[in-house]
């Protein structure tokens, strides 16, 4: 993966700014002409061009209106001659994201690359979040959320989705385990059949009886799987469905499988534990909740036809920090209050430890944010908070991150 494509013609240039470059730990390729760097000018370019203004043949102006026909959104840096004040002004009319005047103080350009750089990955990222929300399956759709943890889930429902057993969900109160349910189910070849959801502590024999009659061809959710009479855990439909016929059963607890072997009947318990996904809860993915929170708000806004408010860093690194008993329903619900305007009086998610441990988390959490924005470069991500590699690899392994968990899938 290139960070930058360097353009320049004069060899000596090209190999004093590739190693100012590279002893920044940026990683370089160069091209000696507009004919050569051309083809590597494309739409998904990971990186930028910093590109020599006065070149033989097809000069930089050609190469920065090439970079901008493959990808207006394609930062493009111009090295001018000493005092060519006119040519730069010119670069930057034609939409050059800066220009640095030959000699280059090594520092300005590693700065004003890292700049551009930044702004690149975060127009990627964006470009594929909306790729997947647009073009996406169910999962992608609904289960929102960027976190290596959040990625996991989706593969594992998907995954799910194609057997044909009994299927077990496991997550606190609030982490979505109805909606992964029901993902599960679009996900499935039974996605044109009925989804039924039913909670078990309301159900008896005849209820029961009835959704699973209202289930044929689809599935029946069951929620609070552990809180069903054990007369009617018999009574729960079989896991040799037919082909697309029958019912195929989906179950969630918020209790831990540990516990749940004592509340189930030991066949049901076995039938639901081949096939389990667990959902972690909010805490432990803190890099899901600016999304789902931005998403939250901007979904109340739109309802109540209310501008969408900012949402300062600060804000965010707070709602990172705080544990969400109450997992996504409980950051919706504040979503919405703060749609609103109205005060943070009733947060659930307020932090009760002493002080050392609140500043832990709060590191915690800048860093998987740093992390998941930089797409799990530890370089870019080391330079992002200003820590020496060393520092910042200390403090990963002082929290147990690996930065290869939030490289994309
Ligand atoms: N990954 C996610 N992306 C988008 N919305 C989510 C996600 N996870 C949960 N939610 C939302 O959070 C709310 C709670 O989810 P859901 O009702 O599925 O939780 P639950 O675990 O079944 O809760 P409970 O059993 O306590 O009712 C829902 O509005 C759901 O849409």
């Amino acid at each position: 993966m290139t960070d930058v494509l360097l353009v320049e013609d004069d060899l000596s240039v090209r190999d004093a700014l590739m190693q100012t470059m590279e002893l920044a730990d940026l990683t370089v390729t160069t091209a000696g002409s507009f004919l050569a760097a051309q083809p590597r000018l494309t739409r998904d370019l990971a990186g930028i061009v910093v590109t020599d203004i006065r070149m033989p043949g097809r000069d930089g102006f050609h190469l920065l209106a090439q970079a901008r026909a493959a990808d207006p959104d394609l930062p493009v840096i111009l090295l001018t001659g000493e005092g060519d004040v006119p040519t730069a002004v010119r670069g930057m009319s034609e939409g050059a994201f800066a220009f640095l005047e030959k000699p280059c103080d090594p520092e300005e350009l590693v700065e004003t690359v890292r700049r551009a750089l930044a702004l690149r990955h975060a127009t990627l990222e964006a470009r594929r979040e909306r790729g997947a929300m647009d073009g996406g399956d169910a999962a992608a759709r609904m289960l929102r959320g960027i976190s290596p943890q959040s990625r996991e889930m989706r593969d594992r429902a998907r995954a799910v989705a194609r057997g044909t057993g009994a299927v077990l969900i496991q997550g606190e109160p609030g982490t979505g385990t109805s909606k992964l349910a029901e993902v599960i189910h679009l996900l499935s070849p039974r996605a044109t059949g009925p989804f039924v959801k039913r909670s078990a502590p309301a159900l008896d024999a005849e209820s029961l009886a009835e959704a699973i009659m209202v289930a044929e061809g689809g599935s029946l959710f069951i929620d609070h799987i552990d809180a069903l009479p054990s007369a009617l855990q018999h009574r729960l439909p079989e896991d040799e469905v037919p082909e697309n016929g029958g019912v195929r059963l989906l179950a969630a607890t918020h209790r831990d499988p540990a516990v749940l072997v004592e509340a189930l009947d030991p066949d049901l318990f076995y039938r639901l534990e081949g096939l389990q996904v667990h959902i972690p809860p909010l805490r432990d993915r803190p890099g899901d909740i600016p999304v789902l929170f931005q998403h939250y708000l901007n979904l109340a806004c739109e309802q109540a036809d209310l501008p969408v408010p900012d949402v300062a860093p600060d804000v965010q690194a707070r709602l990172m920090a705080r544990d969400w008993p109450g997992n996504a329903r409980g950051l919706m619900n504040h979503a919405m209050r703060f749609a609103m305007g109205l005060p943070d009086g009733e947060m659930t998610g307020t932090p009760r430890a002493g002080l050392a441990d609140r500043m832990r988390a709060v590191e915690r959490s800048i860093l998987i944010e740093t992390l998941t924005r930089h797409r799990g470069q530890a370089t870019l991500a080391a330079q992002d908070l200003d820590l020496p590699r060393k520092t910042f690899y200390d403090k990963l392994t002082r929290h147990g991150l690996k930065p290869e968990d939030y490289r994309p899938e």
